[in-house]
């Protein structure tokens, strides 16, 4: 079941107007991740620490180039695959990659990241075995993570627990799409204490005002969604989304960057025309990965795929 992100006026997703949300979801008993890949201890060692969001985001700025920002469903088609992706989608030049938490009621998402989710539930995934994957791969990774999840399983862990515990993962940023603009504050408050960029998302329906205070409160950078509606590749992006950009650049120095519907190198190449920080890509890399015939084949895909975005910004 989807919701319109129309309804994120009021905030984000209308869930702040429900009494109490819905039970959290019952992560299967997945095993803890174990990678059969080893990386070289010196090399975890000697890499130097990477950037945050926003440290990325502004390095680029002064070379005068745009985010390529991938995003995709932890666990799906299984965690040893995502583990090689998030290495493959770094080798080809992403400079930010936010991973999903797969979660069994994913109201924003559109039938490609809806099934992913449900694949990855149903492999046994869960939030500690994304953990323990992330703290091998974090270090062999040259660009930063953005954690990507629904409130409820910040919620049912709480807040406290779930920042620390996140943070020991090395990840640099943290995406919630559902939490209304009121309930920021806790999870803001335990964010900046374990340094973790808490990024906001705004919507074309998003009165200005409030606009305003979700880019106010926005860490790492701000997230524009770029159409109402859910996640799924379009055809083409709306050149409604030049003038919220100029209307968010007037409002912040923030960067901002533009996801919803990107998914090809002319949607890139238009939307950081449009004056956009970073490009976020999510279905379309989340449909390479899953519903390939391998795991192989779908690596392949991905990174014959990330290139082909990454040179068109080029
Ligand atoms: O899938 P798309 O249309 O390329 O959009 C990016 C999106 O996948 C990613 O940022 C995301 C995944 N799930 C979400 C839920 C709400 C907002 C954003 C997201």
């Amino acid at each position: 079941m989807a919701i319109s992100l129309k309804s994120a006026a009021a905030g984000f997703l209308q869930l702040s107007n429900r009494n109490t949300l819905s039970p959290p979801p019952r992560f299967p008993s997945g095993k803890p991740f174990v990678s059969t890949k080893r990386f070289t201890p010196m090399a975890a060692i000697t890499t130097a620490p990477t950037l945050g969001l926003s440290d990325t985001l502004s390095k680029l700025k002064k070379q005068g180039k745009v985010a390529l920002i991938p995003y995709i469903t932890a666990g799906d088609p299984d965690l040893s695959t995502t583990a090689e992706a998030l290495k493959v989608l770094d080798s080809c030049g992403s400079d930010i990659i936010e991973l999903g938490v797969p979660y069994s009621d994913p109201l924003a998402d559109g039938p490609v990241i809806q099934a992913a989710a449900t694949r990855s539930l149903a492999k046994g995934t869960n939030l500690n075995a994304i953990l323990s994957m992330l703290k091998e791969v974090v270090p062999q990774l040259s660009c930063p993570i953005a954690l990507f999840t629904y409130y409820n399983p910040i919620l049912k862990r709480g807040v406290e627990q779930f920042m620390s515990t996140v943070k020991e993962t090395g990840i640099h940023g943290l995406v919630v799409p559902d939490v209304p603009l009121e309930e920021t504050e806790i999870l803001r408050r335990e964010a900046l204490k374990n340094k973790i960029e808490l990024v906001l998302l705004t919507t074309p329906t998003t009165p200005t005002d409030r606009m305003k205070a979700i880019v106010e409160a926005s860490e790492g950078f701000v997230y524009l969604v770029s159409s109402i509606g859910v996640t799924g590749a379009r055809a083409s992006i709306s050149d409604r989304v030049q003038n919220l950009l100029s209307e968010i650049k007037e409002a912040t120095t923030k960067p901002v960057a533009v996801g919803f519907g990107i998914s090809k190198p002319e949607h890139v190449k238009q939307v950081a025309g449009w004056g956009a920080d970073g490009v976020i890509v999510g279905s379309a890399m989340v449909k390479l990965l899953g519903e390939a015939k391998s795991p192989e084949e779908g690596l392949k895909e991905l990174e014959t795929f990330t290139k082909s975005l990454k040179s068109a910004l080029a």
